[in-house]
């Protein structure tokens, strides 16, 4: 059984195939010379590594913008360089099936053009599948049991709150603080209270390394001195961190809360023996299932691989076409 099961996601692209599993866990992003958009020069870790440091003429360039397709030409050329990179068949002509997944509240216009990506970057047939359902079924959870799960995915650019039921989406909301948004009010709060300015890649890895808020530790943290414009360190305390983080997660948890708002009781009783299911990237934040549990008093199941468990699931949906079929209408 060939092809490929894809997340394109705003922070990371993940594919994988039925036979050897996730063949490919890189950033979504890629470099391209100004004059020449459409060739990838470098994509992925590679690419990403050169984030603030990128000589003149080069572009660094994110294909997609929360969780969806903004700019058709630098998509097809970043899709285009992943299934080239992947399927190294092609050389012989053969064009690869592909399930990807699609943030559920992608518009029809959304969902068209990452069909027309998909076919223009040589795949043969495309299906689309939800993010929430696709992370579900990675995490050995099957959509189409009369029962209903509600997943949240914290991604890099969105978080999705999502119940799914019986082959169908029983509510859904998304806001865009997530990953990206938690790096950013780290960004901020080191320039306004210690009057740091750090690079993109060191507020990342402060977020990384945000210390267990029990555990009393710190943090150090290099970057330039926003008056001198000198090099300098800056200690992070825990309480500091999480109070920067704060009003970004405070706004994921009331987004959780219309989405819970919208579920009929019946379901918010699966809900509450069942547990929320968490994936994507976020899900790893310190702390995170805590706050959830605290604010919602329901259990929190972190899923096991946060960032490719949505990719496991589009692939297992080569197997189970029932599924992608269920959840397209
Ligand atoms: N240990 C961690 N703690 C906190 N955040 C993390 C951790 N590891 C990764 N992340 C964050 O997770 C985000 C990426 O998650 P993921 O790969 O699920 O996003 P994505 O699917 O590309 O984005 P989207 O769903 O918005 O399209 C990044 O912002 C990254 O900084």
């Amino acid at each position: 059984m060939g092809g490929l099961g894809i997340d394109l996601g705003t922070a990371n692209t993940v594919v994988g195939t039925p036979d050897d599993g996730i063949v490919l866990n890189e950033p979504s992003f890629m470099l391209v010379r100004t004059k020449e958009p459409n060739r990838a020069l470098a994509i992925g870790t590679e690419a990403r590594s050169l984030v603030g440091r990128t000589p003149i003429g080069i572009t660094p360039v994110r294909p997609l913008r929360d969780g969806v397709i903004v700019d058709l030409e630098s998509a097809r050329t970043f899709v285009t360089a992943i299934v080239k990179r992947v399927s190294p068949g092609r050389r012989y002509g053969v064009r690869p099936k592909a399930v990807i997944s699609v943030p559920a509240g992608a518009t029809p216009l959304e969902r068209r053009a990452l069909l027309e990506v998909g076919h223009e970057a040589g795949l043969r047939k495309v299906g689309l599948v939800p993010e929430p359902v696709a992370g579900a079924l990675g995490c050995g959870i099957n959509p189409l049991e009369p029962r209903a799960h509600l997943v949240v995915d914290i991604g890099g650019g969105t978080s999705e709150i999502t119940a799914i039921c019986f082959g169908g989406i029983l509510s859904h909301r998304s806001c865009r603080l997530a990953g990206d948004e938690l790096t950013n009010a780290l960004y901020h709060y080191l320039r306004e209270e210690h009057n740091i300015v750090v690079g993109e890649l060191t507020a990342e890895r402060a977020k990384l390394g945000a210390p267990d808020t029990d555990e009393g530790q710190s943090l150090v943290v290099e970057g330039r001195d926003a008056a001198t414009g000198r090099a300098r360190f800056v200690t992070l305390e825990t309480e500091e961190i999480v109070d920067a983080l704060r009003a970004t997660t405070a706004g994921i948890v009331h987004t959780l809360t219309e989405c819970l708002e919208d579920l009929p009781p019946q379901a918010i009783g699966d809900v509450m023996s069942e547990g929320l299911l968490v994936i994507g990237g976020g899900a790893m934040l310190r702390g995170l299932s805590q706050l959830l549990e605290e604010a919602f008093g329901f259990p929190v199941k972190t899923a096991e691989r946060p960032l490719t468990c949505v990719a496991e699931g589009a692939t297992a949906c080569l197997v189970h076409p029932e599924v992608v079929a269920a959840y397209s209408s």
